[in-house]
């Protein structure tokens, strides 16, 4: 949909922000600019929108050159978000999302009614609708910027380090909100960021940028996480890649032992019987199957279980929508070294070992180098949970 074409940015001092950049964008899809500081990613973006005129080569917009387009026109097609997102300060919530609407002319009533039903889509609380902007946290201030910029239903939205300003929790539900808003609107973002976390979560495509305005890689991100283009992409993806990636395999496959599960309420026999398998300890659940903790065997009396001596039995993992990084992540953090797997009611449907796990992911890696990456399917699906 937006096709950049050889685009080289030279500021009139001399500087070359971007120098000869080619990216095909695609259509209602997530596609991040990362890279160090002062590589040209804000001024990539801002020559999609015209804030910023190239020097050289061309950008299309569905085939359509912009620099054809009035610029008011290519601008309303285009939400546009920003770090602390730029809110008119003296407006309320509710007529700063309705900005655009009011200057496309339509009623005052009907811009408040789009404003209302988009603080709902970005998760904000319709009573603050009549606050000001400095009555919000700084996350909810974001997303009335995201609402802003939803106003027109533009097909296109551009956002600049739009969650760089909040803190990790607050970013992380704002990520979960943008990835789910692009599930349910189809928008096509680009999206800049500084930070490779942010861009291997939301990106469908991403570009690498390095200092002096090139592109070092332009990939999906489990492909760029399995086969860097160079050594300057490995080093800014960082020292554990490796386990990053495994946010792209799902835990599905894992083989689950229920052996080693027992009731609270179980029998001396059921709790005996565990001698016999590998496993040396027990996970002991509610009669609802929902699990208490671990114990070793010899430590439980029948009819006498107690709950407060058992063992954490830490973070459960959901086979069915975590990853293999879920999972491995559940099985460190237990004192056993097993991981206990849970359905979407909380209910145990079995235990796995460190081992397995290991062996799953050896697979997994051997899978990623003859393909190049898992497939799409499971990767979108990891997205959010792993
Ligand atoms: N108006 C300007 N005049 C001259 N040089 C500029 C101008 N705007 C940006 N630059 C330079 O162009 C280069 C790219 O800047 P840009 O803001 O696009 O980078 P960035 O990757 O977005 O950086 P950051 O992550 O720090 O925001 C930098 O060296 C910057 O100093």
């Amino acid at each position: 949909m937006i096709r950049i074409d050889s685009v080289t940015k030279r500021y009139p001092d001399g500087t070359v922000a971007v120098d000869r950049l080619s990216l095909e964008i695609p259509d209602r899809s997530i596609t991040v600019l990362v890279g160090p500081s002062g590589c040209g990613k804000t001024t990539t973006l801002r020559m999609i929108n015209r804030m910023v005129e190239p020097s050289e080569g061309t950008i299309l917009l569905d085939d359509v050159d912009i620099q054809q387009q009035p610029v008011n026109t290519l601008r309303r097609s285009m939400g546009y978000v920003i770090q602390n997102a730029g809110l008119f300060q003296h407006r309320t919530i509710l007529d700063n999302i309705a900005t655009v609407p009011r200057m496309l002319g339509w009623g005052k009533e009907k811009s408040r009614d789009r404003a209302r039903e988009l603080m709902e889509r970005v998760g904000l609380d319709g009573a603050l609708a009549k606050r000001y902007p400095y009555q919000l946290s700084g996350g909810q201030q974001q997303r009335v910027g995201v609402a802003r910029a939803l106003a027109a239903d533009p097909p296109v939205l551009l956002m600049d380090e739009p969650f760089s300003a909040v803190d990790p929790v607050v970013r992380k539900g704002l990520q979960d909100e943008l990835l789910r808003i692009q599930e349910e609107l189809g928008k096509t973002i680009v999206f800049v960021t500084h930070d490779i976390d942010e861009a291997v979560k939301l990106g469908t495509m991403v570009a690498v940028m390095r200092t002096g305005g090139r592109l070092a890689q332009f990939a999906p991100p489990a492909e760029l996480l399995s086969h860097p283009a160079d050594a300057f992409v490995e080093d800014f993806l960082g020292a554990d890649r490796g386990i990053r990636r495994l946010s792209f395999f799902p835990a599905a496959g894992l083989e689950l032992l229920t052996e080693p599960v027992v009731a609270v309420d179980a029998t001396a026999e059921r709790i005996a019987a565990h001698d016999s398998t590998d496993v040396p300890y027990l996970l002991v659940t509610d009669p609802d199957g929902k699990p208490l903790g671990w114990s070793e065997p010899r430590d439980l009396t029948a009819g006498d279980i107690k709950t407060e001596e058992l063992l954490p039995y830490g973070r459960p993992f959901v086979p069915g929508t975590d990853s293999l990084r879920a999972a491995l992540d559940c099985a460190v953090l237990s004192p056993t070294g097993w991981a206990v797997a849970v359905d979407t009611d909380g209910r145990v449907t079995g235990v796995v070992s460190q081992q397995t796990i290991a062996e799953a992911i050896r697979g997994a890696h051997a899978e990623g180098s003859d393909t190049g990456a898992p497939d799409e399917g499971g990767r979108t699906d990891m997205k959010v949970a792993g």
